[in-house]
């Protein structure tokens, strides 16, 4: 539990019933928990000029305070804001500050729709462009309130119920205020005492530029996702009136209906200049060349607008949220990261115990055997095979390898084989190099066949590189080169070597692995192989390498066939007739019919006696299953080849279908997750830029107030918030939250303390969001064009 600190300090006029800025984190700064009990001066802002002339309490507040941002604060008035409804009621359906003193109306939903719609129409878009035409000729805001209406300036002590304003959110920041921002974010500092003269003031002048404010009359003028990512927009908002016409037709327009897209026609490009190419996709749903200009949208992209976690992903526990929704499934992460681990596994060169391999073979370098050693080879710790690199069941020294060691005649090939993981010095990639020991090759054009397999791609094989003879090993060897996967195992591996006994998931013992192959993987293996020899068949080929050891398991029920064109190659016959493919392809079949048999019994002794196995499976399995073994198992006939085949696992392949697309589903939310985890990443790398950077140490520009200041304070709350016994806060959906809350620039506010404890800064995450923008960086720290390949650019 951590503490949830509110600070002692008053606000005359301000609502009683109102959170305190900080609500929204239970977190204290390290200096925060130390001032518990005495009375922080809250430092606010006060617009330099104007304020110093109406406020006089507020320029001596300023003095012992560090220099902040000027602002004005805005207070909403509840008289003002009497008669209209809570928009809380038309986003939500309700407001949960009803009850705590929520000033406005919370009559029914309807009525607040359509004030809504009313809205939409009224004041707000005078104010903007009359003050944006009088600053465009002059250079400088002309209203003396402009100055303080600026986003930057109203950076503290109102707070108001979250009501996502739009028009009044978006910050009227011409070329003077932006002077002005980036001139530092001078004095905040607010006495109690003087936030009443001060807000008094800005009130008068509400509009745009207040974030916080529910102004006059423009509070609900359109909906929140219009505001939600460019303070600096300056022209018209979605649903704006021209100024002339706002009043009367703002009354007769009906309540319009909630359109979260709405905002993409308003930056569609008027000169119909380039796009950013998504008009094809939208076409797709009908839009013709309405969707076509919605696509068009102008920069920024709005990044900020990320959905939350699709519903057919598990319900978490909202604290599990942040940190899951933004980050890979851990066993997800785990599994890839051991891939990747196998990827750059290595051994140690032989002098230090390694084995004894080439350095260098034809274009292959860094050989890593993916076998253990064989019984006379070296072994033990100094071998240096990574841990979990190797199956331990295939072929370890003294466990009655089930798979055969390095150099064990190969039950298939008939040949001493041994299997290496290699890098390509051509492309950099990792390939497996299978060696077939003592082999002489007789005719060059069966090494020539292997051309062919280079050119079949399919999912479910293991891609045939290329094959070459070699003396390297100081013998006639033969390596066929294939595709790696990473810490791939065989089906013999899988489902005819006994596992060792797994811990129970309740109760932690030790128990033996369910043997028996479940029937719809058997479908699954059925239907993935049956489509890759479709692929071999229709040109003109046949595997010939239909068996358990033979056939990798990638992934989770994802097989893929191995070795192919060896047995081309090395059972080579010129004189063979015309015919002999076909029946090599006929075997194939047969061999399919085995394969299945032979998973279903766990055993390749089951072939031995087939009639009995099948009664067994008869037994075990359904009719179906048993029906197309047998079929497999016949001998050929005219009528039974692999598309036939294809016919008979007709529905197992709609099921099988279904998974892949199941599957599909879930890694691409893994992607949106990582997606957005990458934009955290963006902004913590402009922290980065900011902070603390030594040689602008004495830079009055970057010295340490204004913008940077709070980017500071803001950091070390986020990332040194301490409990209320003083412990380092390590939770990563503080993080998490706060980053998000930063990056879309939400209104609510925070309360920073500086580190010498002598003063509170109340800043919304807009504020801090704005001071770490892109503007800032471009202008004082690096080129724009290295900028420009790090963010989208800060203006439109
Ligand atoms: N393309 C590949 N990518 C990743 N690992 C592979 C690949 N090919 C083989 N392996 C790994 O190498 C190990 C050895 O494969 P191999 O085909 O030699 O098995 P085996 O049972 O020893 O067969 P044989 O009896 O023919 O020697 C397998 O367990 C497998 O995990």
């Amino acid at each position: 539990m951590y503490q949830h600190h509110h600070h002692s300090y008053t606000q005359p006029g301000h609502q009683p019933s109102q959170a305190p800025p900080s609500s929204s984190s239970p977190y204290l700064q390290s200096s925060q928990r130390t001032r518990l009990s005495s009375a922080i001066p809250i430092v606010a802002p006060s617009s330099a000029s104007s304020n110093a002339a109406t406020s006089p309490t507020a320029s001596s507040s300023t003095a012992n305070s560090t220099s902040l941002a000027s602002s004005s604060v805005i207070q909403a008035s509840a008289n003002a804001s009497e008669k209209k409804p809570c928009r809380n009621v038309a986003i939500y359906g309700r407001c949960k500050y009803e009850s705590e003193g929520c000033p406005f109306d919370h009559g029914s939903t309807s009525i607040s729709s359509a004030a809504a719609g009313k809205g939409a129409s009224l004041s707000s878009p005078v104010t903007s462009s009359v003050s944006k035409a009088k600053t465009s000729s002059t250079g400088t805001p002309s209203s003396p309130l402009k100055g303080a209406l600026s986003a930057r300036n109203a950076a503290a002590a109102v707070f108001v119920p979250k009501v996502a304003s739009s028009a009044t959110q978006r910050s009227t920041v011409d070329d003077a205020a932006e002077k002005s921002l980036l001139s530092g974010m001078g004095e905040m500092a607010l006495n109690p005492p003087t936030f009443a003269s001060s807000s008094a003031s800005a009130l008068a002048a509400s509009g745009r530029g207040t974030p916080t404010s529910f102004g006059t009359g423009t509070a609900y003028e359109s909906d929140g996702m219009s505001n939600a990512f460019d303070p600096t927009y300056t022209g018209p908002l979605p649903g704006q009136q021209d100024p002339g016409h706002s009043g009367s037709q703002g009354i007769l327009q009906p309540a319009r209906h909630f359109n979260p897209y709405e905002h993409m026609a308003d930056y569609v490009d008027p000169g119909g200049g380039p796009g950013l190419g998504l008009g094809g996709g939208l076409e797709y749903y009908g839009g013709g060349a309405v969707a076509t200009a919605a696509a068009k949208v102008r920069q920024p992209l709005q990044y900020h607008l990320y959905a939350p976690p699709l519903p057919h992903v598990s319900n978490l526990h909202p604290h599990h949220l942040s940190a899951h929704a933004f980050f890979l499934d851990p066993n997800q992460r785990d599994e890839l990261q051991r891939k990747q681990e196998a990827m750059h596994a290595s051994v140690p060169p032989p002098e230090l115990g390694g084995p004894n391999l080439p350095e260098e073979l034809h274009v292959y370098h860094s050989l890593v055997p993916l076998e253990h050693p064989g019984a006379g080879a070296p072994s033990g710790p100094g071998m240096g095979l990574p841990a979990g690199l190797i199956d331990p069941r295939m072929g370890a020294p003294g466990a009655n390898g089930a798979t055969g060691a390095s150099g064990d005649p190969s039950k298939v090939f008939g040949y001493r084989s041994h299997s290496y993981k290699a890098i390509c010095t051509l492309d950099g990639k990792r390939y497996v190099l299978r060696r077939l020991e003592g082999f002489r090759l007789q005719h060059e054009t069966a090494i020539g066949l292997v051309e062919r397999w280079r050119r079949i791609r399919h999912p479910s094989i293991v891609s045939v590189r290329e094959a070459f003879t070699t003396r390297a090993f100081g013998d006639q060897s033969i390596v066929f080169v294939y595709d790696y996967h990473p810490l791939s195992t065989t089906l013999y591996a899988e489902h005819m070597t006994p596992k060792p006994p797994q811990p129970d998931r309740r109760t932690g013992r030790l128990q033996a692995v369910q043997m028996q192959t479940p029937e719809k993987v058997l479908w699954s293996y059925l239907c993935q192989l049956t489509s890759v020899l479709r692929c071999i068949h229709a040109s003109g080929m046949a595997a010939r390498c239909i068996e358990p050891s033979k056939i990798l398991r990638t992934g989770k029920n994802r097989v893929r066939l191995n070795c192919c064109s060896i047995f081309d190659v090395i059972a080579y016959d010129p004189r063979a007739p015309a015919s002999a493919m076909q029946t090599y392809q006929d075997e194939d079949l047969v061999n399919l019919g085995k394969l299945i048999l032979s998973l279903c019994c766990n055993s390749m002794t089951s072939l031995q006696n087939i009639p009995k196995s099948l009664e067994t499976i008869g037994r075990t399995y359904s009719a179906d299953l048993k029906n197309v073994i047998l079929w497999l198992l016949n001998k050929p006939s005219s009528s039974k080849n692999v598309d036939e085949l294809g016919r008979l696992l007709s529905t197992r392949v709609s099921d099988e279908l279904d998974s892949a697309l199941n599957y599909n589903d879930l890694l691409e939310n893994s992607l949106m997750r990582e997606l957005e985890n990458g934009r955290l990443v963006r902004l913590l790398c402009k922290f980065g830029f900011i902070n603390e950077r030594p040689e602008f140490d004495h830079d009055p520009r970057w010295a340490e107030t204004g913008d940077r200041y709070i980017i500071k304070l803001f950091r070390d709350y986020v990332f040194h918030a301490v409990d209320e016994a003083g412990r380092p806060v390590v939770d990563l959906s503080h993080i998490l939250t706060n980053l998000n809350k930063l990056d879309a620039g939400v209104d609510e506010k925070i309360m920073l303390t500086s580190r010498d404890e002598q003063s509170c800064l109340v800043v919304s995450y807009r504020e801090v969001s704005l001071g770490s923008s892109g503007s800032l960086l471009q202008q004082i720290l690096i080129p724009r064009d290295s900028f420009d390949s790090f963010s989208p650019p800060p203006h439109p």
